[in-house]
């Protein structure tokens, strides 16, 4: 049984007085119970949200990662370093950060291989361009950006790996993919995995959707069968909002 993950991906948005005020409010009433909470906030952030958090049902993640564990990068943030934090989750490979930081397939998969050796929990982005869309590359462009992530992985690291399914037409548009085409590609990404090791495996690898969530449809995502969680930007800005994303999830009695 695939537990729900429901991420927020703040992207560049929030101070340490804004996060810590955020953690606040969302903590004020118990957090459900059967779905797991993640926030993925900006790096100098981080420490607070992991302190404030501690002990409570919501896990702290980043936005990106180095895959070497130290050296001569100026800028950049290593998986030790983020560990050292107690730091749970990192995504990876978002299509912002390939759009326009030139991320390529290579650097995902040394990321994501760096954040499994580390212990942490690679959310590794995917998705197809409107153009990919309208010319039908859908599938290819999914399998390929699959397997140039994981390929390399043992059956028990691609185990812990989530992938976000996220249509880069569908991001900060309101134009939010159907849940029976989301579903339709989350079903593919788990073929390809089940194809490059074995169906126990494929079944094991939560799958999120991701684009223009929002409370008010992210059911409509969760009640498809291979669709076990959300990637949401904007709608995961306000603790209100982000409760609501969870409430609208959990199978608890309100
Ligand atoms: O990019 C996203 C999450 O990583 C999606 O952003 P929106 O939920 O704002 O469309």
């Amino acid at each position: 049984m695939r537990k729900p993950i429901i991420a927020g991906n703040w992207k560049m948005h929030k101070t340490v007085a804004e996060a810590e005020g955020f953690l606040q409010q969302l903590m004020e009433e118990a957090l459900p119970h059967d779905v797991e909470a993640v926030i993925c906030a900006p790096f100098v952030t981080l420490q607070a949200l992991v302190i404030q958090s501690a002990g409570r049902f919501v896990s702290i993640g980043a936005q990106n990662v180095h895959w070497e564990a130290e050296g001569a990068f100026t800028g950049e943030i290593s998986v030790p370093m983020l560990q050292s934090l107690g730091v749970s989750y990192v995504i990876i490979g978002h299509s912002e950060r390939r759009q326009y930081f030139q991320e390529s397939d290579e650097m995902v998969r040394l990321k994501t291989k760096a954040s499994l050796d580390g212990g942490l929990t690679p959310i590794v982005c995917v998705g197809e361009s409107l153009e990919e869309r309208e010319n039908g590359e859908t599938a290819s462009v999914i399998q390929k950006q699959v397997q140039q992530a994981l390929f390399d992985l043992s059956t028990h690291e691609v185990e812990r790996v989530v992938i976000a399914y996220e249509p880069i037409w569908a991001i900060g548009t309101g134009q939010a993919s159907t849940a029976e085409d989301a579903q339709e590609v989350c079903q593919l990404i788990r073929q390809t995995i089940a194809a490059l090791w074995n169906l126990e495996v494929a079944d094991q690898v939560r799958v999120q959707y991701g684009g223009s969530v929002k409370p008010d449809n992210i059911r409509t995502y969760l009640d498809q069968p291979d669709i076990d969680g959300a990637l949401v930007g904007g709608a995961s800005l306000t603790a209100a909002s982000y409760r609501a994303l969870l409430s609208a999830v959990s199978s608890e009695v309100k």
